[in-house]
């Protein structure tokens, strides 16, 4: 098992799909409609966020940001994607234009972004992109796509760490993911947002994530007797000459069914071929999955008959996977299995066999199992998970709020769907026992927010809404990323990621984090925001005459 995801994953090539042409077709149709109108020369901030949290949440975690940077750093259209823009538009485009684009970079570009694992609130900017307006609007649809799934699993994944605390937790959900690229960046974001390890294999080599599995229900009904086990012998872990391990298994199974006092008949014998042809194949690493036929008078049997005779060979079992019925009630079943086998024949580590959950499970299931107590160790999670159920998409925007110095604005009936104009930074306030207070968004033209000194922070559209604040701390959230064509930052690698996910949760009250009605986190505008917004939203919304 590959156990390190220290190493960077920065020198890794980008997923070959990640390409210009990755994009909407609105995209290059505005390109040339700006180019034709002369603003080509225009320069333009578009910031990109998120009006509302998933999965009924109060927070999200941002990601996605590498991948934005590596896309921008080789932004080019090639020879053979021009040649195919010239079969999609009409005929009627200038060859100019295709020149033009073809010599398009995002070298004159700047990318301001929230460091990759931070966590983020709606409204707030968690990229700001500065450039030429045709290079900026053409980044887009492919930055939305880098962020929003990888946002919103990073964001799944830290919830389900959270529902599970010390818990282990694997991601399963290869076979029910969208697509194969779907199942890469499932695998990538849910270990970024806490996850353990992966089935993956691909995304073990690609991440350096840890890889990680059992065996599936196929495996044991491939077996129907005990002649099946061709291969009967084991050597011990100690060396020396191979033994019969299949009589030592047996022999275990009857004493230990007959102090159960259940007939061995009711356990499977194909099951117990399957396991003990498992445990010679892999001694070291012995994990069975025993909800086949019945946990409780097949499973868990012919499970421990199997780890015992590891155990006289010198190996150590290690545990079970449950994968149907009652998750707590099975779970604790087998722990007491496992304690009295340890207390009766003295085998401590037999108390701490690991118990591996699967099927269906979700972040609720979770909660509803540490409810009622449980004896599971660790979870396998697949659809719930990769697909993200609860919420299948995080509805991130790129919306322009700058060009050649002047602020804009996008009205919308919906309040939440008004742009905060102009040029902006973000700053976090912390309070004295360590925790993020609340966000405030000013305009860049304006002081930062000191230690020490009182703040007023505004709600943006409620004017009745504002509140001192003196923070102990203040945090600017936007760093330049990208700048005259190169990256200006150190990328972290994927485990400083997960580090900060990590550590960026700690800095929120538990009551922003809790699963059912959490309290929202504070999202404000300086004063002067205020103002500048609201002035510009009168000065776009003429009044209206009534007839
Ligand atoms: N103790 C529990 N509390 C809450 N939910 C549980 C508990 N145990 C299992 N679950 C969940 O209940 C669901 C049970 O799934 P389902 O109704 O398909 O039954 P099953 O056990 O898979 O049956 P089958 O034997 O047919 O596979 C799963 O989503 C599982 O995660
Ligand atoms: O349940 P998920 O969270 O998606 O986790 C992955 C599931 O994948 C496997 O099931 P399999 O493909 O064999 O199908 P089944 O268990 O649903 O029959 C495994 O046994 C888990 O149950
Ligand atoms: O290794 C496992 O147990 C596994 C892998 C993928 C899906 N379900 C289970
Ligand atoms: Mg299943």
């Amino acid at each position: 098992m590959n156990n390190s995801a220290e190493s960077s994953y920065i020198g890794l090539e980008q997923n070959g799909i990640v390409q210009p042409l990755l994009t909407d077709l609105y995209q290059i149709t505005m390109a040339y409609a700006y180019w034709k109108s002369g603003k080509s020369n225009a320069t333009a901030v578009f910031d990109l966020y998120f009006r509302k949290n998933p999965f009924h949440g109060e927070f999200t975690i941002f990601a996605g940001l590498e991948e934005c940077l590596k896309f921008i750093q080789k932004f080019h259209y090639s020879e053979t994607d021009i040649q195919y823009l010239r079969t999609v538009l009409p005929i009627s485009i200038e060859n100019e234009f295709f020149e033009y684009l073809q010599s398009l970079t995002a070298d004159e570009v700047s990318l301001f972004a929230v460091h990759e694992g931070t966590v983020v609130f709606p409204r707030e900017p968690l990229i700001r992109v500065e450039g030429p307006l045709i290079v900026v609007q053409i980044l887009e649809t492919t930055l939305l796509n880098l962020v929003n799934y990888a946002s919103l699993m990073s964001t799944n994944a830290a919830r389900f760490r959270l529902a599970a605390g010390k818990l282990k937790l694997y991601e399963f959900g290869l076979r029910r993911a969208q697509g194969p690229d779907g199942g890469l960046s499932a695998s990538k974001y849910s270990y970024i947002g806490g996850f353990d390890g992966t089935s993956n294999v691909l995304a073990g080599k690609l991440y350096n994530i840890p890889v990680k599995g059992t065996h599936a229900h196929s495996y044991v009904t491939s077996f129907c007797c005990l002649p099946e086990v061709t291969v009967t012998q084991l050597q011990p872990k100690a060396g020396g000459e191979k033994r019969e391990f299949l009589q030592y298994a047996m022999k275990w199974r009857e004493k230990l069914m007959s102090s159960f006092q259940v007939p061995t008949s009711q356990a499977s014998d194909g099951e117990f071929a399957a396991f003990i042809s498992f445990a010679i194949a892999f001694p070291d690493m012995f994990m069975a999955l025993v909800d086949t036929y019945d946990v409780v008078k097949s499973g868990l049997f012919n499970f421990c008959s199997v780890a015992l005779a590891l155990h006289d060979f010198g190996y150590s079992p290690i545990g079970i996977r449950l994968d149907s019925g009652d998750l707590a009630y099975l779970s604790n079943v087998a722990r007491n299995h496992f304690r009295k086998i340890a207390d009766i024949y003295q085998i401590p580590s037999f108390e701490n066999l690991v118990i591996m959950a699967s099927n269906d499970i979700n972040e609720e299931t979770i909660l509803s199992l540490n409810e009622q107590g449980h004896s599971i160790d660790a979870f396998g999670i697949g659809t719930h998970l990769v697909t993200c159920q609860k919420q299948p998409a995080l509805g991130g925007v790129f919306k322009m709020v700058e060009i050649d110095g002047q602020p804009r604005i996008k009205l919308s009936h919906d309040v939440e769907k008004v742009t905060i104009p102009g040029k902006k930074e973000t700053f976090r306030l912390y309070g004295g026992e360590g925790y993020a207070l609340i966000d405030i968004l000013q305009r860049t033209v304006e002081d930062s927010p000191c230690v020490d000194h009182k703040v007023l922070c505004r709600h943006p559209f409620q004017e009745s809404k504002r509140a001192y604040v003196s923070p102990v701390r203040v945090e600017k959230l936007l760093v330049l990323y990208w700048n005259k064509g190169k990256i200006c930052q150190k990328l972290p690698n994927m485990q400083e990621v997960r580090d900060r996910v990590k550590n960026s949760l700690k800095i929120l009250r538990s009551d922003i984090k809790r699963s059912l009605n959490p309290t929202p986190y504070k999202v404000a505008v300086s004063d002067n925001l205020y103002t500048f917004l609201h002035d510009l939203w009168l000065e776009n919304a003429p009044i209206g005459e009534l007839s």
